[in-house]
């Protein structure tokens, strides 16, 4: 089963503007799911529509088989979001706004639970204090809290690490991987793009409200992120018309030092070996060379110009 079916969303506020435009995309359950885009993307839109505080122009969303906008009682209890804007009542302290949640989700309070996740989050110090005493790391890990209170199945984190240092940052990660592990879908939205490639086995990028791609993170790295040979001279690398077709095949592309081929990828391998060959039967042999991946931010980068590009 697949935690959200999205099926034609799209949303254009009040003034006119379309922040996502007809967004067709499937979460699988069980998936720890990267969605990705520039500032202004609609990723919140997003979000913002699941979580029910942002009303669709148009489009459906089932989670886990369940259509979201007419069994909303039923679907907020599955779903745990963590906004990023902070906001708590200043005079609760963290243990009287988890008891509080668990109330507005039909809950009794889980003492245990709550004291777990107090833990897990370095809260358990913090727990009696107002909320207004809390520095903004502390708070932001309130919110991750607060989602996860009434156990959903579901978690959606928008811009969960925005102001948490590297250490905590490490630990809420390994907490959410454990979540994960046991079966919880998770949703997040990061600008951390390492990150994102290390945590999720999903992957999709938006931009000006619009889907650009959406695929398992494995075939993503695999199938649209390239390799290039560098191939250095120690000096500038002149190429004609002839080196051109010669070299056609690999998309090269001369730099001060020497000059760069896009390899290509076929089962079982790369087109290292032809690439190499072709320059060194032009140029002769290199005196340094050496293959570079693209990593998550140079693909993502790569797609996001393309898209800034076809619309200017
Ligand atoms: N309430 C609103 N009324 C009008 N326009 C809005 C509203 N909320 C967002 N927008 C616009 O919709 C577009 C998408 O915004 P959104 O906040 O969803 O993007 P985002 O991908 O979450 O960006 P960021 O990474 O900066 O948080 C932006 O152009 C934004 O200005």
């Amino acid at each position: 089963m697949n935690a959200l079916e999205i099926n034609g969303l799209t949303k254009t506020y009040g003034n006119g503007k379309t922040a996502l435009n007809n967004v067709t995309l499937t979460v699988p359950q069980g998936s720890f799911f990267a969605l990705l885009g520039p500032n202004g993307a609609g990723k919140s839109t997003l979000i913002n529509m699941l979580a029910d505080t942002v009303r669709p122009s148009s489009g459906e969303v089932t989670l886990f088989g369940r259509e979201l906008f007419s069994d909303r009682a039923w679907c907020k209890r599955r779903i745990g979001v963590v906004p990023q804007e902070i906001a708590f009542d200043p005079f609760f302290t963290p243990r009287e706004v988890l008891r509080f949640t668990s109330g507005l989700f039909g809950c009794k309070p889980d003492e245990a639970w709550i004291d777990e996740l107090f833990d897990r989050l370095e809260l358990t110090q913090h727990c009696n204090k107002n909320t207004r005493q809390l520095s903004g790391g502390m708070r932001r890990r309130l919110l991750v809290a607060q989602a996860l209170v009434h156990r959903p199945e579901l978690v959606i984190l928008d811009e969960p690490t925005a102001g948490v240092d590297v250490e905590l940052r490490r630990r809420l990660w390994s907490f959410m991987r454990e979540l994960n592990a046991k079966g919880i879908t998770i949703l997040l939205t990061t600008h951390y793009l390492d990150e994102a490639e290390e945590l999720c086995d999903q992957v999709a990028i938006i931009d000006q409200g619009n889907l650009l791609t959406a695929r398992p993170m494995k075939e993503m790295m695999s199938e649209i992120a390239s390799s290039h040979l560098w191939l250095n001279y120690g000096k500038p690398v002149t190429l004609t018309a002839e080196d051109n077709s010669a070299l056609a095949a690999f998309d090269p592309r001369a730099n001060d030092e020497g000059v760069c081929l896009k390899l290509g990828h076929f089962e079982g391998g790369s087109t290292f070996h032809e690439a190499y060959e072709a320059a060194v039967s032009r140029f002769g042999p290199p005196i340094d060379a050496g293959v570079r991946s693209e990593d998550l931010e140079d693909v993502f980068l790569r797609l996001t110009a393309k898209e800034a590009g076809g619309r200017a």
